[in-house]
């Protein structure tokens, strides 16, 4: 093995590249069953859901057209601060839109719970949330997320968009990291 390999850093795989391409394909078609005959704008959150997004919307047969939003609630350690701060906000005005948001993870529910109500106050039709994970144990807020890849355990996860001080989202699985990155 490289020296340099990534997976050496990794301690389980919790789900797979194919267990992942499943969930997405099993959400894209309960979507495109939902919105039948309705355009989606699908709002993808920096950084971690651009590999969600990517495969999620090739999987849609809908219209779909695609914005992205930055938000920061994070610092650059393992929990939110509950502080949230847009760095890059939509370019789409939303009023009378389908509006889909597209995240990685939902872990204490701040991030997604102030993003909807931001969302909602712009006038658009109406406001979904599609996750590829959640982590129930890990709740701070009630949210409705109307589509849920896999509910995971509380532990701090990366692969597929998911990073750790900025690497591992890369990896087209996702799992948890040996004890020796974090020291
Ligand atoms: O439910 P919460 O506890 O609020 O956590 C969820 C948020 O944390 C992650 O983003 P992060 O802030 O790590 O930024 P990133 O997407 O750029 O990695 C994730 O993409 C969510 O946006
Ligand atoms: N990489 C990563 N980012 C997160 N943001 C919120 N929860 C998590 C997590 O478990 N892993």
């Amino acid at each position: 093995m490289d020296s340099n390999d990534v997976s050496a850093d990794l301690a389980h795989v919790l789900y797979t590249k194919d267990q992942i391409q499943d969930k997405i394909a099993e959400m894209a078609a309960a979507i495109d069953k939902d919105y039948e005959g309705r355009d989606i704008l699908v709002v993808g959150v920096l950084k971690g859901a651009v590999m969600v997004m990517a495969d999620l919307s090739r999987a849609l047969h809908s219209h779909v057209t695609m914005d992205w939003m930055a938000v920061s609630s994070y610092g650059s350690g393992t929990t939110s601060s509950g502080v949230v701060r847009i760095l890059k906000d939509l370019d789409t005005d939303l009023m009378g839109k389908h509006v889909l948001i597209v995240e990685d993870i939902i872990d204490s529910g701040l991030t997604l719970s102030w993003l909807k109500s931001n969302l909602e106050s712009r006038g658009p039709a109406s406001v979904e949330i599609c996750t590829l994970l959640r982590k129930p144990e890990a709740a701070k807020v009630e949210i409705d997320v109307k589509y849920v890849g896999f509910d995971c355990p509380n532990e701090f996860v990366v692969g597929y968009g998911l990073d750790f001080a900025e690497k591992y989202r890369n990896l087209d699985f996702i799992g948890t990291l040996a004890p020796h990155v974090y020291n």
